[in-house]
């Protein structure tokens, strides 16, 4: 019989309600929800190293603290040897609590100040009831590079350099020799010279305990160190996923390639071409369909026989999406006129707070009658104006396909979108 895979995350799902207000009690409206992690699949077998990278508020975090049982899962699942976290009973979870461990960001809060060296290191092998501490302890102070052992033992937190206490964080995750390490930005808060000497020596220890890591981290340079794969999350989702050293040679989603292109180049004469993204990610809340990565994205699809240039058509999508979501404060903008009433130059204020490139031809005509339809209050049609000329494919679901063997993009760039989009819109993330 086959064994089953170490790790299996599948479609997992973290989603918070944001507390409601006044206003959504007034109204009986469901409270808005967070969509931290929205279906994220990975499998993670023995010995593999996958990192999970993308920008502050992608779920990262949300991400591990789900894993480890620290958050409630309101969707998919993650199953380990074989058994659904949503079925563990007690002794499953302890053997889980013993199996899989957690190396945090921050090694100045994530030990106590009270305990000594020892006592941090002997805590887990008393509560899974391991013996020959003492000897355990020992080797584990000599794997993690704090040599002798005996000058560590005996020294609390506050007599650590923040390299050693994250050795000692190392320490403590790998004692009960656990099958896997959940690596949280292990080495951000480190000294740059020490990041690199700390992420090698973890690196090493994964392979010799025989583990398998997750490796989180917003930093695509330090990952070619330590992961084979890695995949990358936009918003909740993961939008690519491949070798490491592959997609650093050649990234695919248009989110990827600009954070690669940002990585810094040590050669000082080789000028790195930039792919900018526009703007800062929204909150994920209410994201609906669709791409996420379309209001920045320097690819987006207009629809294909439009001639727009991108910038120009990223602004009339965002605010056309705004609109749909009632959240442009478009009294606010009518009040500050010399006369409200004026359509026209409410029109104009409009496109003047909103606009910065300028359309042309048949484009501009557009966005100018869906400006005049707002000023006159019909917000409907100024939408169904706008979105019969500029919806894009993006707005979409982009399924997460195979590009190349082994490679997953969620990209409607890497679709035969004759026959894939137009035929069939139930298009969904795999
Ligand atoms: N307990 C919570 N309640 C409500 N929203 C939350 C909670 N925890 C996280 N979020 C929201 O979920 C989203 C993802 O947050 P998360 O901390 O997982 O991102 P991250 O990628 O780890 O970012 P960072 O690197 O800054 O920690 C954010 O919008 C965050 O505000």
């Amino acid at each position: 019989m086959v064994d089953a895979p170490l790790l299996e995350i599948d479609g997992l799902e973290k989603h918070f309600e944001e507390s409601s207000n006044v206003f959504d009690l007034l109204m009986r409206r469901d409270p808005s929800k967070i969509q931290a992690v929205d279906g994220v699949s990975f499998t993670l077998e023995r010995n593999d190293s996958i990192a999970v990278i993308g920008e502050s508020g992608c779920g990262k975090t949300t991400l591990l603290l789900t894993l480890i049982g620290l958050h409630d899962i309101t969707g998919g699942d993650v199953v380990y040897k074989g058994t659904p976290m949503s079925s563990f009973d007690s002794a499953d979870w302890k053997e889980y609590r013993s199996n899989v461990q957690v190396i945090f960001q921050d090694p100045f809060n994530s030990l106590d100040p009270k305990m000594t060296v020892e006592e941090s290191l002997k805590e887990p092998l008393e509560i899974h009831g391991v013996g020959n501490r003492d000897e355990r302890v020992r080797q584990v102070l000599e794997d993690v590079e704090l040599r002798p052992p005996e000058k560590y033992l005996k020294r609390k937190p506050m007599n650590l350099s923040g390299g050693e206490k994250q050795r000692v964080a190392i320490g403590r995750a790998l004692v009960l020799e656990p099958d896997v390490i959940l690596a949280d930005e292990p080495v951000s808060m480190l000294d740059v010279s020490t990041q690199a000497s700390v992420l090698r020596m973890l690196k090493g220890l994964i392979d010799d305990y025989d583990a398998s890591m997750i490796y989180i981290s917003h930093d695509l340079s330090t990952v070619s160190y330590i992961s084979e794969v890695v995949n990358v999350m936009y918003l909740g989702r993961i939008v690519e996923s491949a070798a490491t050293e592959r997609l650093l040679d050649d990234p695919k989603h248009p989110y990827t390639e600009a954070l690669v292109s940002a990585i810094p180049v040590p050669d000082p004469h080789y000028d790195r071409p930039r792919t900018e993204m526009s703007g800062a990610p929204r909150d994920p809340i209410d994201l609906g369909e669709g791409c996420r990565f379309r209001d920045r994205c320097p690819k987006v699809i207009p629809p294909d026989d439009l001639a727009v240039d991108q910038a120009a058509y990223r602004e009339v999508m965002a605010f056309r999406e705004a609109l749909e979501r009632d959240e442009l404060p478009l009294d606010r903008i009518r009040e500050s006129l010399d006369d409200p009433g004026d359509r026209d130059a409410f029109a104009a204020a409009i496109h003047n707070d909103y606009f910065s490139t300028e359309l042309s031809g048949e484009n501009a005509a557009t966005l100018d009658s869906a400006l005049a339809a707002i000023a006159g209050g019909d917000h409907e049609t100024a939408i169904e104006t706008l979105r019969e000329r500029f919806e894009s494919v993006c707005e979409i679901t982009p399924r997460s396909i195979e590009a190349e063997a082994d490679w997953h993009v969620a990209c409607h760039q890497y679709y035969d979108h004759d026959r894939q989009v137009t035929e069939d819109h139930a298009i969904t993330t795999d």
